[in-house]
């Protein structure tokens, strides 16, 4: 039966055990179709735990994430095949990594960093690759004569750049992203971020974000949840959250970010 709500993902009493130790526990929430959820909470409270959770990279303890797929059916993240999972990665998600080099291919060159995206979901044409991977260099920001260089040649921004139009040229639905803008120069994450901001915006993008900055959180967000010891002590609105934070945490974690 199909599941007429409109929600992409949604998690239910998720939690994940290493041994005796949290790394998060019963969280549940649904994401809409182009909306930014944020993710925050200070070093260890299981944000990335959580985020490869959802994304399928991790199985939880206990639990279930379900995505509604293109035919509108939801299915259960973990009860999908491998083959299936691996598709999914592929052509509806994206994966933003805090270091490039975990989410690009260090000794393939730019263009074929992004094409590569296109041949695995069935582009043959190489002109045609070539010419998207072009389109997308441009709309990262990347220079037409950069295409053949390899990403070790390249800025930790431009790298960081390079990924997400690794990520973006498929057209996925949802896109997850660690910390993506952490490890750059101040000046390098406020220009990502602005551009990471309008690529999502135009292409209607969901996306979950792990991110210990607040400022990106505001930034980038419709949504924010906060986490502590693996809990989610707080979610709402991202301006609400930040503007009017209601448990004591929350409201630790605000004024912190705030003192000078
Ligand atoms: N592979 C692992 N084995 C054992 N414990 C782990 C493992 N990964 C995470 N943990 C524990 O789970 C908890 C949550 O960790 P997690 O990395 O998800 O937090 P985080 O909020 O992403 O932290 P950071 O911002 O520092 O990356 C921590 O107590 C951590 O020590």
């Amino acid at each position: 039966m199909t599941d007429t709500s409109p929600w992409l993902l949604r998690a239910s009493g998720l939690s994940r055990y290493y041994g005796n130790r949290i790394g998060c526990q019963d969280v549940g929430f649904e994401l809409w179709p182009g909306e930014v959820l944020a993710i925050v909470g200070e070093s260890g409270s299981g944000k990335t735990t959580l985020l490869n959770c959802l994304s399928g990279r991790l199985t939880p303890t206990a639990g279930v994430v379900e995505y509604r797929m293109r035919d509108g059916t939801a299915r259960g993240v973990f009860s999908l095949s491998e083959a299936e999972r691996r598709f999914l990665a592929r052509t509806d998600w994206g994966f933003v990594h805090q270091d490039a080099r975990d989410g690009l291919r260090m000794s393939v060159s730019a263009g074929g960093n992004v094409g590569e995206r296109l041949m695995a979901i069935g582009g043959r044409n190489y002109g045609a690759i070539r010419a998207t991977a072009l389109d997308w260099l441009g709309r990262v920001e990347i220079a037409e004569d950069r295409i053949d260089d390899r990403p070790d040649a390249f800025s930790g921004g431009m790298r960081q750049r390079l990924q997400i139009a690794r990520n973006l040229v498929t057209g996925p639905r949802l896109v997850f992203m660690d910390e993506p803008t952490s490890g750059l120069d101040v000046s390098v994450q406020a220009r990502l971020l602005d551009l990471l901001r309008g690529l999502v915006a135009d292409l209607g993008l969901a996306a979950i974000i792990v991110t210990h900055d607040l400022a990106v959180a505001r930034m980038i967000s419709h949504r924010l949840m906060v986490m502590r010891a693996g809990k989610v002590v707080e979610s709402g609105l991202t301006d609400q959250v930040l503007d009017d934070p209601q448990s004591p945490y929350a409201q630790l974690l605000v004024a912190s970010v705030l003192q000078p």
